[in-house]
């Protein structure tokens, strides 16, 4: 947001979003529904999800790994978007899930993935957490250290199971994207150090009974537009599979992790047929599964934030106060993240307009949405929409300042469903109790 690159302009961001347009008096239109009318009818600051466009991206995804003819299995990243009903469309769409905790292991139960198409990442899963993974015989277990491995083989020992699982490979590769979603330097928390994996591999498959290790996982980041550290990763991870095997080990599996990144701005965000094609050259001659683990390239285009300008103050710049804020959506106070912001009305001249800082109700400074940016006109009570907030949206969203949680729609052709109530004040404060020796000492 600090950047001096210039903002796109209003059409060339409708440009790269197929799924929004002007439509007259019904104003911004996504996949058929006036937002407006959505902003109206549920109040605002809300969620609206496009089950079309989600559906879409999931067919597109697949699409390019059977135009190389690479049999993959697709894991949905929950933590990207975890309403039940975007991970039931997505489990119609054939996705299996990638979970990161007991919680999300949870979800994707409930919305019908079943346990053989979920794997489990994440850096610290307790004891309670891999019990319930063995427990349900998922697919995968993505082991992130020596520690880890250890703790399983012993609970799945003890619970008379064979847990299957491979080993997350730390291939000390920057994946050329923000800091805080960088997940495969050798000083990053994520993963076994890939110099490490052969003999703690050899050793696995030969004295561990409470495992079977099936393969190697590997994730760089997230937000990855580059294509190079993609290719050098899965290079990495083929070296990896060649070295294990001429040593007389079995590998049958290959995790090749999430990452695609978007266009929020104006990214040159590579299309997944550059995934494809990169997954196909380096891993392609294994004669492994294989598998992806996408999150926010399904889901971040396919949802929006809607928000009410609350008063727009001029002051030492214009402010553009809406309803929405950090606490909503934190990616912009988080990663300095751009996110596209449109009116609900057509504009009259999509070329003109006013420079102004967009920034939510939150007593912080980094509660901003925009900055010095230049949009159409706007004046308290207009709409507007935040754009590509599908994926890491709902899911940070907080309670910071007692704002309750937003209510969420789902739109789906010509139907409509609040998916997620607006949370009430009486909700949040209900959740706490003042003890009794301290309301009446
Ligand atoms: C292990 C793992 N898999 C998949 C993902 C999904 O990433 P993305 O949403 O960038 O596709 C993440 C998040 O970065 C992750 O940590
Ligand atoms: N929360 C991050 C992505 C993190 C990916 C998790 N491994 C974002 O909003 O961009």
């Amino acid at each position: 947001m600090t950047s001096t690159r210039p903002d796109p302009t209003l059409q060339s961001l409708l440009n790269s979003h197929p799924n929004l347009s002007y439509e007259g008096s019904k104003g911004l239109v996504m996949e058929g529904t006036p937002l407006a009318d959505l902003a109206r009818q549920h109040g605002t600051p809300c969620w609206v999800i496009s089950a079309d466009t989600l559906r879409r991206r999931a067919r597109a995804l697949k699409d390019a790994f059977e135009a190389k003819n690479l049999p993959v299995h697709c894991h949905f990243a929950v933590k990207a978007q975890d309403h039940q009903a975007c991970l039931t469309v997505l489990a119609q769409c054939g996705f299996g899930a990638d979970v990161v905790s007991g919680g999300e292991l949870r979800r994707a139960l409930a919305a019908g993935i079943r346990a053989q198409d979920i794997v489990f990442s994440g850096i610290g899963k307790t004891d309670e957490e891999l019990e319930l993974a063995i427990h349900h015989q998922i697919g995968q277990i993505n082991v992130e250290s020596v520690e880890e491995l250890h703790r399983l083989d012993a609970l799945a020992r003890k619970l008379e199971r064979r847990a299957r699982i491979a080993f997350r490979v730390n291939p000390d590769i920057d994946a050329q994207t923000h800091s805080k979603i960088t997940t495969g330097r050798a000083e990053d928390k994520f993963g076994i150090a890939h110099d490490t994996v052969p003999a703690l591999y050899r050793k696995t498959q030969t004295d561990m009974t409470g495992v079977e290790l099936i393969g190697l996982a590997v994730h760089l980041g997230s937000q990855m537009v580059t294509e190079a550290p993609f290719r050098r990763g899965y290079e990495r991870i083929a070296s990896l599979v060649r070295t294990l095997r001429a040593d007389g080990l079995h590998v049958s599996d290959i995790d090749c992790g999430g990452g695609l990144g978007i266009a929020y701005r104006d990214e040159k965000a590579p299309p997944p047929s550059m995934l494809a094609e990169v997954i196909a050259e380096t891993l392609g001659d294994l004669n492994v599964q294989l598998h992806v683990e996408p999150g926010r390239w399904l889901a971040a285009p396919s949802g929006v934030l809607l928000a009410r300008v609350i008063d727009v103050k001029e002051a030492a710049r214009r402010f553009v106060i809406i309803d929405a804020g950090m606490n909503e959506l934190v990616r912009p106070a988080m990663y300095d993240s751009w996110h596209g912001i449109l009116p609900l009305h057509t504009p009259e001249d999509t070329t003109a307009g006013d420079v102004v800082d967009v920034v939510g109700p939150i007593c912080e400074s980094s509660d901003i949405f925009a900055r010095q940016r230049r949009l159409p006109s706007l004046k308290k009570g207009d709409l507007v929409a935040l754009l590509d907030a599908g994926a890491y949206g709902t899911v940070m969203s907080s309670t910071y300042n007692s704002r309750p949680l937003a209510a969420q729609i789902m739109i789906d052709g010509d139907r409509q469903a609040v998916i997620r109530r607006r949370q009430t004040l009486d909700e949040l404060l209900a959740q706490e109790a003042v003890p009794d020796w301290l309301a009446h000492p």
